[in-house]
């Protein structure tokens, strides 16, 4: 009888030689072996769907590899059990730091999306690097990562819709494409459609006007196999959008497509949202990605400095992950900005470099609150803070409200709520507003010029 322990270490070894990077690193690597006798072992996993997704797709391959390797008709059982618990020091404090995750060695070129080129065809184009293996999972983002992955090599558990729910910054359109990423790069036939809320809604009055909307229908609901859609808080007071949507979805889940949506709310919390649109969108599996930790802050510069060839030395690295923890889009301008005032300036990049070009963003970051918003519109308006947040309807009251809101939106992390009620606002009024703000911005008018010169003040802490 061979030693189990070093069988289990080699079945580990050949699987990883058979499965894609991140398919071994989300599946098999975290799997320990706790207890074992002759003709049985126990092997540990995180949750009971993981259990499920190994004796699904794993244990076969498990027992084919023992076999292989002289031990046959083994038994084999999974406990619930993490890491920790199993004792195995070692993989928690490299998973730490960043090292039991190999990076990337490979970047492959972003694939484009396959088919026409035509505006308003399969939608946006991915972003380089938003793919799986470019996805440093903590324990913020294990769930949406596991879901995400789960969709894009079949299904969850037999459903085929996932939600991704997070604040801003934090790996929702990372996930999505993703998932998109992955489908095409493993069936170039499939039709990944990838737009936002807000193309969707603009696609189908572009598609009204121009009375091409039995295209845009078929389009849709029939030549789609994954409906990638983001941002869907952005339909909300979209009546006709959201009722020409649920029918699609409708169209898309009878033919058991795959659909990914993507929000900073809730469905139940997005308001203006007709209950035909909202169960739909309340059917799929909602995964939530909170705020990285600082270990997995870490290794998120880590691997985002080597992908972009940047050496910067841990120390700094770690310095930038203790100041910068709201977001991980936060965290890369916080990285780009050290590495490259380094670069060009000729300078070491050390802690006083990283000092200095943190102090831009904290300090900001530190001084812009719903408050200070609301002081900086009221004086550049003339207006009293009394004004800005009484019932009057007044236009002259109104736009500079509804800038307010939008600016507290974009500068703060504060939910849609609380700047409401900051205004005096119900939760459907503020995102009006921040709708209504946005909508204007596009005709690059006096309100565009409006919000350049305030975003400037804010930026530059002139609060
Ligand atoms: N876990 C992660 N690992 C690596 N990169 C990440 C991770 N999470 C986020 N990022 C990076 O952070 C940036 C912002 O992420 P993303 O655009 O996906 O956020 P989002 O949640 O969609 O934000 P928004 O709601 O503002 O659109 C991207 O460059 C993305 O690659």
């Amino acid at each position: 009888m061979k030693n189990i322990e070093s069988c289990w270490a080699e079945v580990k070894g050949r699987i990883k030689k058979t499965l894609p990077d991140h398919s071994y690193r989300m599946w098999i690597d975290p799997v320990e072996l706790l207890d074992f006798d002759q003709d049985h072992l126990e092997l540990s996993s995180p949750n009971d769907y993981f259990i499920k997704r190994l004796k699904d797709n794993y244990l076969l391959t498990f027992k084919e590899e023992f076999s292989k390797l002289g031990v046959d008709d083994i038994r084999i059982d999974f406990k619930v059990s993490s890491k920790k618990e199993t004792g195995s020091g070692k993989n928690n404090k490299t998973s730490d730091t960043g090292s039991a995750i190999p990076l990337v060695a490979n970047r492959s070129k972003q694939l484009e999306l396959p088919g026409l080129q035509l505006k308003f065809n399969n939608g946006r184009m991915f972003k380089k690097g938003f793919t799986f293996d470019d996805f440093v999972v903590g324990d913020n983002s294990n769930f949406a990562y596991s879901a995400s992955l789960s969709l894009a090599q079949g299904n969850i558990n037999g459903s085929s819709i996932l939600y991704l729910l997070s604040k801003t910054g934090l790996g929702k359109s990372h996930l999505s494409q993703a998932v998109g990423y992955h489908i095409i790069k493993n069936s170039q036939s499939k039709r990944v459609y990838y737009v936002t809320a807000e193309d969707f809604t603009n696609e189908m009055i572009f598609s009204l006007k121009n009375k091409t909307i039995e295209q845009f229908k078929e389009k849709f609901r029939r030549k789609c196999d994954v409906l990638i859609l983001e941002d869907v808080h952005f339909l909300s007071g979209k009546d006709a959008t959201q009722s020409e949507l649920a029918v699609t979805l409708d169209y898309l889940l009878e033919a058991d497509k795959k659909i990914i949506f993507s929000g900073c709310e809730l469905p139940d919390e997005i308001p203006k949202l007709n209950d035909q649109l909202r169960s739909r969108l309340t059917l799929g599996l909602v995964t939530e990605i909170g705020k990285p930790d600082y270990s997995t802050r870490v290794r998120i510069l880590k691997k985002k400095s080597k992908s972009f060839g940047c050496k910067i030395p841990n120390h700094v690295t770690e310095y930038i992950a203790q100041e910068l923890s709201d977001d991980v889009r936060q965290l890369e301008s916080g990285l780009f900005g050290v590495a490259a005032k380094g670069q060009l300036m000729g300078y070491n990049i050390d802690i006083e470099l990283a000092k200095s070009v943190l102090a831009n963003i904290t300090n900001v970051k530190k001084r812009i609150s719903i408050e200070s918003i609301k002081k900086l519109v009221c004086k550049e308006f003339s207006l009293s803070e009394e004004d800005i947040v009484s019932p009057s309807r007044k236009k002259r009251i109104v736009k500079p409200r509804q800038m307010a809101i939008f600016l507290s939106k974009k500068y703060t992390d504060q939910p849609i709520k609380k700047i409401g009620t900051s205004f005096n606002r119900y939760h459907a009024t503020a995102i009006y507003s921040i709708n209504a703000v946005e909508k204007e911005l596009k005709q690059k008018g006096v309100l565009f010029e409006q919000m350049n010169y305030l975003s400037k003040k804010i930026e530059a802490g002139k609060l």
